[in-house]
């Protein structure tokens, strides 16, 4: 038996919180999956109805689900085109992951694209989300049991800063080891890019084919959304390396609210607002639809420009691209930039990505708030992470970060936040 971590303070409000949010959470999607089809499509109202056992439960969606993860799992065990070296850990050891995540999302697509070819119905997919996404919740449930047991006999350098609090329905939610692995495959980083960020743009393409098939052609606003998010995931696997320094990966235990995360809140809520386009078909004329774009660019160009100026001076400070930034030393050894993007907000990447999100609704027109929950949503998590992230940093920079917090007042939002 591992040995009790170090007793951090609890967050997410503590096991009560992580139980709630535990019930809420999947309450949640199934919420959004079955409003999106109704007429009304209310985000604050009841859902329509409660479906019974026999629409969540299906053998077909079962063998769908199993053969995807496997596929993705295949994918990831191919040869990579580069194997990058994670974070230093506890015992000063660092792990190792292969860089093949777009290689993974061009063969799927290349694979989806034959079978449809040669009459794959991937237009009926939306009728099967409701047993889909029943399936990748009750594989988190049962993915975070597993892991569970799996930490208990791990050796405390493996266990993860916040998961270890003893309290079994707090540490199951948060998770207890930081880098669950079998030889080299390693669990969280595999699932938080492929099997749910695929999924998600895969769902969105079967969405858009239904349309059409519904429609004789797919709407401008169901092209947008397919495209925006198209570019989102295509870049975050292109920069998969990325990841790795994400307190996800670095920080966080894999437990249930990353599972749960990256396996089925992710494809299934963050394709709602081409779920609710496929049943409440948006006028959009191209004026706006231009607009729209204009404002994904710009949401994009800050994102990007943000992500790839820190990565870019955390590889290598002297890079000529980031050389001329103005930094402050701290304790550590490592530097924190104070111009640039870093210079304008604490968290430029999160307002570019705030600012996608705002336009990843707009096609959906004004008419419902449902196609909103994702940028309301999203707010709230970049808050909270926001914060998470400052504690984290004012541990790690102490007297430094405090300087950073001083010469750039604002965390996310220019003179409002
Ligand atoms: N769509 C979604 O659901 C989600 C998207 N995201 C996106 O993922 C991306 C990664 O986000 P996330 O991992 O939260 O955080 P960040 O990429 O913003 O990383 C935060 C870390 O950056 C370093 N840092 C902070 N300030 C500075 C500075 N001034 N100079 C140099 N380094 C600094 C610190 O780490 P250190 O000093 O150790 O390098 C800090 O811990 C973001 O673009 C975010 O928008 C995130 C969550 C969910
Ligand atoms: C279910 C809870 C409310 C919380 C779940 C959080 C997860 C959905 C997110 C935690 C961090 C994530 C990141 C991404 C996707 C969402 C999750 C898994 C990205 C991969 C999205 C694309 C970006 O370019 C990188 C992100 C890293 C963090």
């Amino acid at each position: 038996m591992a040995p009790q971590g170090s007793r951090a303070p609890l967050e997410f409000g503590g096991p009560l919180g992580a139980a709630a949010l535990m019930l809420l959470l999947p309450a949640t999607m199934f919420h959004l999956l079955l409003v999106a089809r109704s007429g009304p499509a209310r985000l604050l109202g009841p859902p329509p109805y409660l479906p019974e056992p026999k629409a969540l439960w299906s053998p077909r969606a079962l063998l769908l689900w199993l053969t995807w993860l496997g596929l993705q799992v295949a994918l990831y065990l191919l040869p990579a085109r580069k194997v990058a070296e994670g974070q230093e850990l506890k015992d000063k050891s660092r792990l190792c992951y292969p860089i093949n995540g777009f290689q993974a999302l061009v063969l799927t697509a290349l694979l989806v694209g034959l079978g449809v070819s040669a009459g794959l119905p991937l237009g009926a997919l939306p009728e099967m989300l409701l047993p889909l996404a029943f399936m990748a919740t009750l594989t988190a449930f049962i993915f975070s049991l597993l892991l569970y047991l799996k930490a208990l006999i791990a050796p405390a350098s493996a266990l993860a800063p916040g998961g270890n609090s003893g309290n079994p329905i707090y540490d199951f939610f948060l998770g207890r080891e930081l880098n669950p692995r079998i030889c080299s495959f390693d669990f969280k980083y595999f699932c938080e890019l492929r099997p749910g960020l695929i999924g998600w743009v895969l769902i969105n393409l079967a969405l858009l084919l239904q349309e059409a098939e519904l429609r004789g052609s797919p709407s401008l606003a169901m092209c947008l959304v397919n495209g925006f998010q198209l570019l989102y995931v295509g870049d975050a696997l292109w920069h998969e390396e990325a990841v790795l320094t994400t307190m996800d990966i670095t920080h966080d235990g894999f437990g249930f609210m990353l599972a749960f995360g990256d396996l089925a809140w992710v494809p299934f809520t963050y394709s709602l607002q081409a779920q609710f386009l496929l049943y409440h078909p948006q006028p959009l004329e191209l004026p706006m639809a231009s607009v729209i774009c204009l404002i994904n660019a710009v949401g994009y160009y800050i994102f990007r420009g943000a992500n790839s100026q820190k990565n870019s001076f955390r590889k290598n400070p002297s890079d000529p691209k980031v050389a001329g930034l103005e930094t402050i030393s701290t304790a550590t050894g490592r530097q924190l930039l104070v111009s640039g993007w870093w210079g304008m907000v604490r968290h430029p990447n999160y307002l570019g990505d705030l600012i996608m999100a705002l336009a990843w609704s707009l096609p959906c027109g004004m008419s419902h708030l449902l196609p909103y929950f994702y940028l309301i949503y999203f707010t709230a998590l970049l808050v909270h992470r926001e914060a998470r992230d400052e504690q984290q940093c004012l541990q790690k920079y102490g007297l430094a970060w405090q300087e950073y917090c001083r010469r750039v007042p604002y965390r996310i939002m220019p003179y409002i936040y």
